[in-house]
Protein backbone atom coordinates (compact mmCIF):
# COMPACT_ATOMS: atom_id res chain seq x y z
CA UNK A 1 0.00 0.00 0.00
CA UNK A 2 0.98 3.62 -0.64
CA UNK A 3 1.23 5.28 2.04
CA UNK A 4 1.52 9.79 1.63
CA UNK A 5 1.94 12.65 3.99
CA UNK A 6 1.06 15.97 2.66
CA UNK A 7 1.13 19.02 4.45
CA UNK A 8 1.14 17.24 8.09
CA UNK A 9 0.99 19.74 11.14
CA UNK A 10 0.44 17.76 14.31
CA UNK A 11 0.46 20.33 17.69
CA UNK A 12 0.32 19.65 21.13
CA UNK A 13 -1.27 23.37 22.89
CA UNK A 14 2.02 25.73 21.87
CA UNK A 15 4.27 22.47 20.87
CA UNK A 16 4.22 21.64 16.82
CA UNK A 17 5.55 18.63 16.75
CA UNK A 18 5.47 17.72 13.32
CA UNK A 19 5.37 20.79 11.10
CA UNK A 20 4.12 20.27 7.10
CA UNK A 21 5.39 17.05 6.77
CA UNK A 22 5.26 15.62 3.15
CA UNK A 23 6.82 12.57 2.33
CA UNK A 24 5.74 9.17 0.47
CA UNK A 25 6.09 5.90 1.55
CA UNK A 26 5.70 3.51 -2.14
CA UNK A 27 4.19 -0.14 -1.81
CA UNK A 28 6.13 -2.66 -0.53
CA UNK A 29 8.96 -0.32 0.58
CA UNK A 30 10.49 -0.53 4.19
CA UNK A 31 11.53 3.28 5.29
CA UNK A 32 13.10 4.23 8.55
CA UNK A 33 12.46 6.60 10.51
CA UNK A 34 15.30 8.31 12.08
CA UNK A 35 15.61 10.83 14.81
CA UNK A 36 16.76 11.69 18.28
CA UNK A 37 14.03 11.34 21.20
CA UNK A 38 11.57 13.93 21.28
CA UNK A 39 11.64 14.42 17.03
CA UNK A 40 7.96 12.89 16.77
CA UNK A 41 8.37 9.66 15.52
CA UNK A 42 6.09 8.14 17.80
CA UNK A 43 3.81 10.15 17.22
CA UNK A 44 4.12 10.07 13.43
CA UNK A 45 3.16 6.65 14.13
CA UNK A 46 0.00 7.05 15.89
CA UNK A 47 -1.07 9.11 13.04
CA UNK A 48 -0.77 6.39 10.55
CA UNK A 49 -2.17 4.03 12.91
CA UNK A 50 -5.25 6.23 13.82
CA UNK A 51 -4.37 6.98 17.38
CA UNK A 52 -3.69 10.17 16.56
CA UNK A 53 -5.54 13.28 14.25
CA UNK A 54 -3.19 15.53 12.66
CA UNK A 55 -3.94 19.49 13.37
CA UNK A 56 -4.02 20.04 9.38
CA UNK A 57 -2.77 18.23 6.17
CA UNK A 58 -4.23 14.68 4.92
CA UNK A 59 -3.29 11.34 5.00
CA UNK A 60 -3.21 9.15 1.55
CA UNK A 61 -3.61 5.28 1.64
CA UNK A 62 -3.52 4.27 -1.95
CA UNK A 63 -4.48 7.94 -3.13
CA UNK A 64 -7.34 7.40 -0.79
CA UNK A 65 -8.11 10.11 2.18
CA UNK A 66 -7.90 8.50 5.56
CA UNK A 67 -6.79 11.57 7.80
CA UNK A 68 -10.30 11.11 9.66
CA UNK A 69 -10.56 7.14 9.06
CA UNK A 70 -11.43 5.11 12.08
CA UNK A 71 -7.97 3.22 13.26
CA UNK A 72 -10.28 -0.46 12.84
CA UNK A 73 -10.12 0.11 9.06
CA UNK A 74 -7.06 1.02 8.60
CA UNK A 75 -5.25 -2.61 8.17
CA UNK A 76 -2.33 -1.07 10.16
CA UNK A 77 -0.44 -3.68 12.28
CA UNK A 78 2.02 -2.39 14.98
CA UNK A 79 4.48 -4.06 16.70
CA UNK A 80 5.66 -2.35 19.89
CA UNK A 81 9.64 -2.27 21.73
CA UNK A 82 8.39 -4.39 24.86
CA UNK A 83 6.70 -7.34 22.62
CA UNK A 84 2.98 -7.02 24.99
CA UNK A 85 2.50 -10.64 24.65
CA UNK A 86 -0.47 -12.47 26.71
CA UNK A 87 1.69 -14.13 29.42
CA UNK A 88 -1.36 -16.78 29.98
CA UNK A 89 -1.42 -17.79 26.34
CA UNK A 90 0.86 -19.97 24.63
CA UNK A 91 3.35 -18.85 21.50
CA UNK A 92 0.52 -20.51 19.40
CA UNK A 93 -2.39 -19.11 20.68
CA UNK A 94 -0.79 -15.71 21.34
CA UNK A 95 -0.39 -15.59 17.50
CA UNK A 96 -4.08 -16.65 16.62
CA UNK A 97 -5.48 -14.18 19.01
CA UNK A 98 -6.34 -11.45 16.57
CA UNK A 99 -8.14 -14.42 14.37
CA UNK A 100 -9.83 -15.31 17.41
CA UNK A 101 -11.39 -11.87 17.98
CA UNK A 102 -12.23 -11.63 14.31
CA UNK A 103 -14.57 -15.15 15.42
CA UNK A 104 -12.16 -17.29 12.70
CA UNK A 105 -12.72 -20.90 13.04
CA UNK A 106 -10.24 -22.98 15.42
CA UNK A 107 -8.87 -24.99 12.74
CA UNK A 108 -8.08 -22.01 10.46
CA UNK A 109 -6.67 -19.99 12.93
CA UNK A 110 -4.27 -22.63 14.04
CA UNK A 111 -3.22 -23.12 10.52
CA UNK A 112 -2.78 -19.99 10.06
CA UNK A 113 -0.91 -19.43 13.47
CA UNK A 114 1.50 -22.34 12.66
CA UNK A 115 2.16 -20.71 9.15
CA UNK A 116 3.29 -17.18 10.46
CA UNK A 117 5.28 -19.43 13.41
CA UNK A 118 7.14 -20.54 10.72
CA UNK A 119 8.13 -17.62 8.94
CA UNK A 120 9.28 -16.17 11.83
CA UNK A 121 11.17 -19.29 13.29
CA UNK A 122 8.92 -20.41 16.27
CA UNK A 123 7.50 -23.58 14.99
CA UNK A 124 9.49 -25.36 17.64
CA UNK A 125 7.91 -22.94 20.28
CA UNK A 126 4.29 -23.09 20.00
CA UNK A 127 2.81 -24.61 23.03
CA UNK A 128 5.62 -22.56 25.10
CA UNK A 129 4.48 -19.59 27.03
CA UNK A 130 6.23 -15.80 26.63
CA UNK A 131 8.08 -16.05 29.76
CA UNK A 132 9.83 -19.28 28.68
CA UNK A 133 10.96 -17.23 25.20
CA UNK A 134 14.46 -14.82 24.76
CA UNK A 135 13.61 -11.15 23.92
CA UNK A 136 14.15 -12.41 20.09
CA UNK A 137 11.95 -14.73 20.07
CA UNK A 138 9.02 -13.06 22.20
CA UNK A 139 9.36 -10.24 19.59
CA UNK A 140 8.99 -12.89 16.47
CA UNK A 141 6.15 -13.88 18.39
CA UNK A 142 4.92 -10.40 18.49
CA UNK A 143 5.60 -9.98 14.87
CA UNK A 144 3.85 -13.03 13.73
CA UNK A 145 0.82 -12.01 15.61
CA UNK A 146 0.79 -8.66 14.09
CA UNK A 147 1.74 -10.10 10.42
CA UNK A 148 -1.51 -12.70 10.48
CA UNK A 149 -4.26 -10.55 10.40
CA UNK A 150 -2.43 -9.80 6.78
CA UNK A 151 -1.98 -5.52 7.86
CA UNK A 152 -1.68 -3.33 4.58
CA UNK A 153 0.90 -1.28 6.45
CA UNK A 154 2.87 -2.70 9.23
CA UNK A 155 4.97 0.09 11.51
CA UNK A 156 7.51 -1.06 13.78
CA UNK A 157 8.38 1.47 17.22
CA UNK A 158 11.55 0.76 18.08
CA UNK A 159 11.19 -3.36 17.81
CA UNK A 160 14.76 -3.97 18.61
CA UNK A 161 15.38 -1.37 21.28
CA UNK A 162 14.69 -4.30 24.82
CA UNK A 163 17.58 -6.80 23.11
CA UNK A 164 20.65 -7.21 23.76
CA UNK A 165 23.64 -6.21 20.53
CA UNK A 166 23.58 -9.83 19.47
CA UNK A 167 20.14 -10.76 19.39
CA UNK A 168 19.77 -7.67 17.98
CA UNK A 169 22.01 -8.37 15.34
CA UNK A 170 19.89 -11.49 14.89
CA UNK A 171 16.60 -9.90 14.21
CA UNK A 172 17.47 -7.10 12.59
CA UNK A 173 18.44 -9.35 9.85
CA UNK A 174 15.26 -11.35 10.45
CA UNK A 175 13.13 -7.97 9.81
CA UNK A 176 14.55 -7.56 6.51
CA UNK A 177 14.00 -11.19 5.76
CA UNK A 178 10.11 -11.23 6.52
CA UNK A 179 9.46 -7.61 5.41
CA UNK A 180 10.75 -9.12 1.90
CA UNK A 181 8.82 -12.69 2.15
CA UNK A 182 5.20 -10.71 2.73
CA UNK A 183 6.18 -7.57 1.01
CA UNK A 184 4.48 -5.46 3.33
CA UNK A 185 4.88 -1.18 3.38
CA UNK A 186 6.36 -0.72 6.63
CA UNK A 187 7.65 2.30 8.44
CA UNK A 188 10.59 0.96 11.33
CA UNK A 189 10.88 3.62 14.17
CA UNK A 190 14.62 3.68 15.58
CA UNK A 191 16.99 6.44 16.90
CA UNK A 192 19.90 4.11 16.34
CA UNK A 193 21.09 4.91 12.98
CA UNK A 194 22.78 1.04 13.09
CA UNK A 195 19.44 -0.27 12.76
CA UNK A 196 17.88 1.97 10.30
CA UNK A 197 21.20 1.90 7.70
CA UNK A 198 21.35 -1.81 8.08
CA UNK A 199 17.38 -2.62 7.50
CA UNK A 200 15.59 -0.42 5.29
CA UNK A 201 15.56 0.51 1.93
CA UNK A 202 15.73 4.53 2.55
CA UNK A 203 15.73 6.64 5.61
CA UNK A 204 13.85 9.48 6.92
CA UNK A 205 15.44 11.46 9.16
CA UNK A 206 13.56 13.65 11.48
CA UNK A 207 14.24 16.02 14.12
CA UNK A 208 12.34 19.56 14.89
CA UNK A 209 9.33 18.65 13.76
CA UNK A 210 10.74 18.55 10.01
CA UNK A 211 12.13 16.02 7.72
CA UNK A 212 15.70 16.82 7.58
CA UNK A 213 16.21 14.97 4.27
CA UNK A 214 15.67 11.31 2.81
CA UNK A 215 17.54 9.20 1.10
CA UNK A 216 19.45 6.01 0.91
CA UNK A 217 22.09 5.36 3.73
CA UNK A 218 25.11 5.90 1.06
CA UNK A 219 23.40 9.04 -0.03
CA UNK A 220 22.50 10.39 3.34
CA UNK A 221 26.22 9.98 4.78
CA UNK A 222 28.34 11.04 1.22
CA UNK A 223 25.94 14.03 0.13
CA UNK A 224 23.92 15.17 3.74
CA UNK A 225 22.09 18.07 3.34
CA UNK A 226 22.35 19.81 6.26
CA UNK A 227 24.54 20.00 9.22
CA UNK A 228 22.19 18.07 11.37
CA UNK A 229 22.25 15.10 8.73
CA UNK A 230 26.01 15.29 8.54
CA UNK A 231 26.30 14.82 12.41
CA UNK A 232 23.71 12.38 13.20
CA UNK A 233 24.40 9.76 10.41
CA UNK A 234 27.95 8.35 10.31
CA UNK A 235 30.62 6.65 13.30
CA UNK A 236 33.05 8.27 14.39
CA UNK A 237 31.64 11.84 14.33
CA UNK A 238 32.19 14.51 11.30
CA UNK A 239 34.76 16.83 12.50
CA UNK A 240 33.72 20.12 12.50
CA UNK A 241 35.31 23.07 12.95
CA UNK A 242 35.15 26.94 12.45
CA UNK A 243 35.62 27.96 8.80
CA UNK A 244 37.98 31.01 9.94
CA UNK A 245 40.33 28.27 11.62
CA UNK A 246 40.98 26.23 8.74
CA UNK A 247 40.74 28.72 6.10
CA UNK A 248 44.63 29.32 6.57
CA UNK A 249 45.41 25.68 5.80
CA UNK A 250 43.13 25.29 2.47
CA UNK A 251 44.67 25.46 -1.19
CA UNK A 252 42.46 25.08 -3.78
CA UNK A 253 39.71 25.46 -5.44
CA UNK A 254 36.53 26.12 -2.90
CA UNK A 255 34.32 28.55 -4.59
CA UNK A 256 35.18 31.73 -2.32
CA UNK A 257 32.00 32.95 -2.63
CA UNK A 258 30.90 29.76 -0.77
CA UNK A 259 33.59 30.20 1.64
CA UNK A 260 32.71 33.56 2.30
CA UNK A 261 29.38 32.67 3.13
CA UNK A 262 30.28 29.09 5.57
CA UNK A 263 30.37 29.02 9.43
CA UNK A 264 31.48 25.47 9.90
CA UNK A 265 33.75 23.06 7.50
CA UNK A 266 32.88 19.62 8.07
CA UNK A 267 36.11 16.76 7.73
CA UNK A 268 34.64 13.10 7.61
CA UNK A 269 37.27 11.29 9.77
CA UNK A 270 38.18 8.92 6.20
CA UNK A 271 39.37 12.42 4.59
CA UNK A 272 41.58 13.20 6.55
CA UNK A 273 44.72 11.04 4.79
CA UNK A 274 48.57 10.65 5.95
CA UNK A 275 49.48 10.49 2.47
CA UNK A 276 48.35 11.67 -0.69
CA UNK A 277 46.12 9.65 -3.00
CA UNK A 278 44.60 10.05 -6.54
CA UNK A 279 42.14 12.57 -5.08
CA UNK A 280 41.91 16.07 -5.10
CA UNK A 281 43.49 17.37 -1.86
CA UNK A 282 42.55 20.94 -0.65
CA UNK A 283 45.05 21.71 1.77
CA UNK A 284 47.00 19.90 4.62
CA UNK A 285 47.28 20.12 8.12
CA UNK A 286 50.34 19.95 10.98
CA UNK A 287 49.44 17.89 13.25
CA UNK A 288 50.47 15.96 16.69
CA UNK A 289 48.82 11.78 17.45
CA UNK A 290 47.31 12.00 20.78
CA UNK A 291 46.16 8.45 20.75
CA UNK A 292 45.20 5.46 18.26
CA UNK A 293 42.60 2.86 18.64
CA UNK A 294 41.25 -0.44 16.90
CA UNK A 295 37.84 -0.77 17.41
CA UNK A 296 36.98 -3.64 15.78
CA UNK A 297 38.23 -3.46 12.30
CA UNK A 298 38.53 0.32 12.32
CA UNK A 299 41.13 2.15 13.28
CA UNK A 300 40.61 5.92 15.00
CA UNK A 301 43.25 8.55 15.71
CA UNK A 302 42.56 11.74 17.51
CA UNK A 303 45.09 14.60 16.56
CA UNK A 304 46.09 17.92 17.58
CA UNK A 305 46.11 20.26 14.95
CA UNK A 306 46.25 24.64 15.25
CA UNK A 307 42.41 23.73 14.44
CA UNK A 308 41.58 22.03 17.63
CA UNK A 309 41.50 17.91 17.95
CA UNK A 310 40.07 15.86 15.05
CA UNK A 311 39.58 12.18 14.40
CA UNK A 312 40.59 10.18 11.38
CA UNK A 313 40.58 7.06 10.50
CA UNK A 314 42.91 6.92 7.53
CA UNK A 315 46.11 6.78 9.80
CA UNK A 316 47.86 3.23 10.35
CA UNK A 317 48.42 2.37 13.76
CA UNK A 318 51.79 3.08 14.20
CA UNK A 319 55.04 1.14 14.54
CA UNK A 320 57.39 3.54 12.33
CA UNK A 321 57.52 7.08 12.14
CA UNK A 322 54.28 9.20 13.77
CA UNK A 323 52.73 11.39 10.79
CA UNK A 324 53.38 15.12 11.21
CA UNK A 325 51.14 16.28 8.40
CA UNK A 326 47.73 14.79 7.72
CA UNK A 327 46.08 15.98 3.68
CA UNK A 328 42.63 17.56 3.57
CA UNK A 329 40.96 15.30 1.18
CA UNK A 330 38.03 17.30 -1.09
CA UNK A 331 35.99 13.97 -0.88
CA UNK A 332 34.05 13.83 2.44
CA UNK A 333 34.38 17.67 3.25
CA UNK A 334 31.82 19.84 3.06
CA UNK A 335 30.67 23.42 3.99
CA UNK A 336 28.02 24.56 6.04
CA UNK A 337 26.17 27.51 6.09
CA UNK A 338 25.37 29.18 9.97
CA UNK A 339 22.09 27.64 9.53
CA UNK A 340 23.10 24.70 9.13
CA UNK A 341 22.24 24.28 5.08
CA UNK A 342 25.17 22.26 2.83
CA UNK A 343 26.38 24.98 0.49
CA UNK A 344 29.50 22.78 -0.77
CA UNK A 345 29.92 19.13 -1.14
CA UNK A 346 33.62 18.28 -1.69
CA UNK A 347 32.28 14.94 -3.46
CA UNK A 348 29.55 16.14 -5.59
CA UNK A 349 30.83 19.80 -6.05
CA UNK A 350 34.47 19.71 -6.73
N1 LIG B 1 0.14 13.62 24.61
C1 LIG B 1 1.07 14.56 24.49
N2 LIG B 1 0.87 15.82 24.95
C2 LIG B 1 1.80 16.78 24.81
N3 LIG B 1 3.01 16.60 24.24
C3 LIG B 1 3.30 15.37 23.77
C4 LIG B 1 2.35 14.28 23.87
N4 LIG B 1 2.92 13.19 23.31
C5 LIG B 1 4.14 13.57 22.89
N5 LIG B 1 4.38 14.87 23.16
C6 LIG B 1 5.59 15.63 22.82
O1 LIG B 1 5.81 15.50 21.43
C7 LIG B 1 7.20 15.40 21.12
C8 LIG B 1 7.45 14.18 20.26
O2 LIG B 1 7.19 13.00 21.01
P1 LIG B 1 7.36 11.54 20.38
O3 LIG B 1 7.05 10.55 21.46
O4 LIG B 1 6.60 11.43 19.12
O5 LIG B 1 8.92 11.54 20.04
P2 LIG B 1 9.87 10.32 19.66
O6 LIG B 1 10.70 10.81 18.53
O7 LIG B 1 9.06 9.09 19.44
O8 LIG B 1 10.76 10.20 20.94
P3 LIG B 1 11.36 8.88 21.67
O9 LIG B 1 12.42 8.35 20.74
O10 LIG B 1 11.91 9.44 22.94
O11 LIG B 1 10.21 7.94 21.87
C9 LIG B 1 7.91 15.39 22.47
O12 LIG B 1 8.42 16.68 22.70
C10 LIG B 1 6.84 15.04 23.45
O13 LIG B 1 7.10 15.63 24.69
Amino acid sequence: MQVQFTDITLRYAQQTVLDRLNFTVQDGELVALLGPSGSGKTTLLNLLAGLLTPSAGHLLFNGTDVTHQDPRHRHVGMVFQDYALYPHLSVLDNIAFPLKMAHVNRATRYAQAQKYAQLVHVDDQLTKFPRALSGGQQQRVALARTLIKQPALLLLDEPLSNLDAALRLELRDEIRRIQRLTGVTTLLVTHDQDDALRIADRIIVLANGRIQQSGTGAALYRHPQNQFVAQFIGTPPINLIDVAAIRPFIHAEIPPERLQQAATFGIRSEALTFTTTNQPILGQLPITLERQLQIGRDQQTLVHSPIGRLISSQVPLTGTQSPTTLFLQAAGSFLFAADGRCLWDGDADA
